[in-house]
């Protein structure tokens, strides 16, 4: 475990990796954790990146009275410091239950909004090890069948793809809060509790009371070897999809039937957990437990056909053919810049773009090919027409479309956050779907 005063430069460890040429926006509520992290970085930065562009912002999230001061607060520090501080309101209807969720949600928006506005590709948090042994623990205890996977008890990735464009970075998510109180202490800097952390109506701060020093190293320990498996099976199933995975028509995929005798059965379930969410634009991975049936129904070879998350899978001799199922499809509504359709494409319009409407059901045509399709009659072989025109059912067009409004494919099970640790599948999911390539890591030299 990390601590600060084991050398003089030692903030340069937590941030020598990161790549600060954009800058980065600082996420900084006024805490023990994210003034720390605002302290470490300056000091980071006046020495070694001089020319860094560092923006903190603090999201207040109008739900106490005292917010708005203390956001306040945290500019006056900002500003003694010699740091760009905006203060961002969460605006709007504050919803009746789930309110700390959507608070997070409004505040990775409202945060990312920044780094876009100025150009930055990366939101540094303030989340520490303690946070992270706290996710565990509650994922540990509660019932949850998918938190209480492997995947879920790794926690808290060191970086998270955000939106598909901003980097979410932890870099003192090896750091106890201890430790930085202490730094903080030592420079006579102070920080702001947030009454929410003692209130034990909450769920975190009920299992940060119970924790002790022995239940924070076990849950670390969980999430460290829970992370290493989490990557290592991303990183084979990718190499699955790689060799099995293709797309011979807009909307239609193809697994070469060798992909169901695969030895690296828990690769190739993962695979087609990955494909089937992808495919059928759900978040959530399905079911494992069925996607395992389904993958040893395709074994035993001959056709087959089935229809799991949304997806219609069709099995014949010449592949296992993937597509979107014609049942669910949106009703026919209108294009908003940002919205996502199907949960398989993400809308993105121009400021001048009339109003426009997305509907299912892109045809082909005889002399009329659509953009982006085979022309009729379709030159491939072995790929079956009905499934072609099946396909493009589902897929979405826009009338008066132009270049103002387009629909850009997304991975839906990493639409809105992407884990470090499923990088590799994400990559190789957005080339074989013609989303758009990932960007580049912020942390060109470290491990995941
Ligand atoms: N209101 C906010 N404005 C800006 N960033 C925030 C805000 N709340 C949380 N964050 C960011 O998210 C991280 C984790 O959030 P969490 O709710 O655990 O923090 P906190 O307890 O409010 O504050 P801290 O982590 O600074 O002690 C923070 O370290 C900070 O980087």
């Amino acid at each position: 475990m990390l601590t600060l005063e084991a050398e003089p430069d030692h903030e340069a460890r937590l941030f020598f990796d990161l790549d600060l040429s954009r800058g980065a926006v600082v996420a900084i509520s006024g805490g023990s954790d994210s003034t720390a992290l605002l302290f470490l970085l300056n000091d980071f930065c006046r020495r070694h990146r001089p020319h860094a562009r560092l923006v903190a912002v603090t999201v207040d999230h109008a739900l106490r009275p005292a917010s708005h001061d203390e956001a306040l607060k945290v500019g006056a520090l900002c500003a003694s410091l010699g740091i760009e501080h905006r203060i961002r309101v969460w605006e709007g209807q504050k919803p009746k239950t789930g309110l700390l969720a959507a608070a997070r949600d409004a505040r990775y928006d409202l945060l990312a909004g920044v780094a876009r506005d100025k150009g930055i590709p990366m939101v540094l948090t303030g989340h520490t090890a303690n946070d992270q042994a706290e996710t565990v623990t509650m994922r540990l205890e509660r019932r949850d069948v998918v938190d209480a996977t492997e995947r879920g008890l790794a926690g808290m990735a060191p970086f998270t793809l955000f939106d598909g464009d901003i980097w979410i970075v932890r870099p003192l998510l090896r750091m106890r809060r201890e430790a930085l109180r202490a730094m903080l202490r030592t420079r006579g800097a102070g920080w702001m509790d947030d009454p929410t952390n003692e209130d034990h109506s909450y769920e975190r701060p009920r299992v940060r009371a119970a924790l002790g020093e022995p239940g924070i190293a076990a849950a670390l320990k969980v999430a460290e070897a829970a992370g290493r498996n989490r990557s290592d099976l991303d990183a084979r199933a990718a190499s699955l999809i790689r060799r099995h995975a293709s797309r011979p028509a807009r909307g239609l995929f193809r697994l070469h039937p060798a992909f169901a005798d695969e030895e690296d059965r828990a690769a190739a379930i993962h695979a087609l957990r990955l494909l089937l969410s992808t495919i059928g634009g759900l978040p959530m991975l399905p079911d494992e437990a069925a996607v395992t049936s389904l993958l040893e129904a395709l074994g035993k070879g001959g056709s087959h056909r089935a229809t799991l998350a949304r997806v219609l899978v069709d099995a014949r001799r010449t592949g296992i053919f993937l597509l979107r199922e014609a049942r669910g499809l949106p009703a026919p509504l209108r294009a908003v810049d940002g919205m996502l359709w199907d949960g398989r494409f993400r809308v993105s319009m121009r400021k001048t773009a009339a109003a426009s409407v997305i509907r299912a059901g892109a045809v082909l045509s005889r002399g009329k090919p659509v953009a982006g399709t085979l022309p009729d009659p379709f030159p491939l072989p072995d790929v079956p027409v009905s499934l072609v025109r099946a396909a493009l059912a589902a897929e979405p067009e826009v009338d008066c479309a132009g270049e103002n409004v387009a629909l850009m494919p997304v991975i839906a099970p990493f639409a809105r956050f992407l884990p470090g640790f499923d990088v590799q599948s994400a990559g190789i999911l957005a080339e074989l779907a013609m989303a758009s390539p990932l960007p580049p890591l912020p942390l060109p030299n470290a491990a995941v």
